[in-house]
């Protein structure tokens, strides 16, 4: 029998919960209002993505945008957890992009429909390593960046979200119970934009971890 290990936590199969707005100016660059409370919305496991595959752009979108996040995974399941307690849940950390249809996003919106066309395909969940908590000792500081074919996109720091991570953890664990090996994407900041067929994504959260990322068409 194999045993499970929280460091290759994406084979499985648990939730990936997503943070939508949580940096102002990510929010206002798409002209939406700065969020009272967390918007969440719901990624499915196969949505991961490694280093060595491609990112594969839909078929249905001409519009892929990329979204760098801090990911949170899981150590300790629970319901109803309070802030106080709860980086006692976590077993650390994971660099992410929350790929996102930006084109579907605007219709679903403008609809009123779920974000799930646009944010919860194959291949929009790319992930970097497992990132051990004492790695990053302070989450609510640290500089994460993005290039696209080496010309930096996104540049923001964990210190500008508008909800914390301890915030976030009791936030989603009131209604939906977290368990171990789950991940919460924290939100992306600002520079969102375009990639298309054969661009290279590199991100980085700094001094910690890069990841690399080739875009493909969907044949
Ligand atoms: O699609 C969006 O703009 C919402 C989102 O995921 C984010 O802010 O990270
Ligand atoms: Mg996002």
């Amino acid at each position: 029998m194999t045993t499970r290990n929280i460091t290759r936590f994406w084979e499985w199969g648990r939730k990936i919960i997503c943070i939508g707005r949580n940096y102002a100016d990510h929010a206002k660059e798409l002209k939406n209002a700065i969020p009272t409370e967390p918007v969440v919305f719901l990624k499915p496991p196969s949505a991961y993505v490694r280093e060595g595959s491609p990112i594969l752009v839909p078929l249905y979108t001409s519009n892929l945008h990329h979204e760098v996040e801090l990911g949170v995974v899981i150590g300790k399941g629970g319901t109803s957890i309070p802030q106080a307690a709860a980086m006692e849940h976590v077993a650390g950390y994971a660099l992410c992009l929350d790929m996102t249809a930006r084109d579907i996003q605007d219709e679903c919106k403008s609809k009123g429909l779920p974000w799930t066309m646009a944010k919860a395909f194959n291949t929009s969940c790319p992930v970097s390593d497992f990132i051990p908590k004492e790695r990053i000792p302070d989450p609510s500081s640290v500089k994460l960046w993005l290039k696209v074919n080496d010309h930096l996109r996104q540049s923001g720091c964990t210190s500008q979200m508008i909800f914390s991570i301890p915030y976030l953890i009791s936030y989603i664990s009131d209604f939906i119970t977290l368990e171990e090996g789950d991940l919460i994407l924290t939100g992306t900041p600002k520079g969102v934009s375009s990639v298309q067929e054969h661009d290279e994504l590199q991100a980085g959260i700094e001094d910690v971890i890069t990841m690399n990322f080739k875009v493909d068409r969907q044949e």
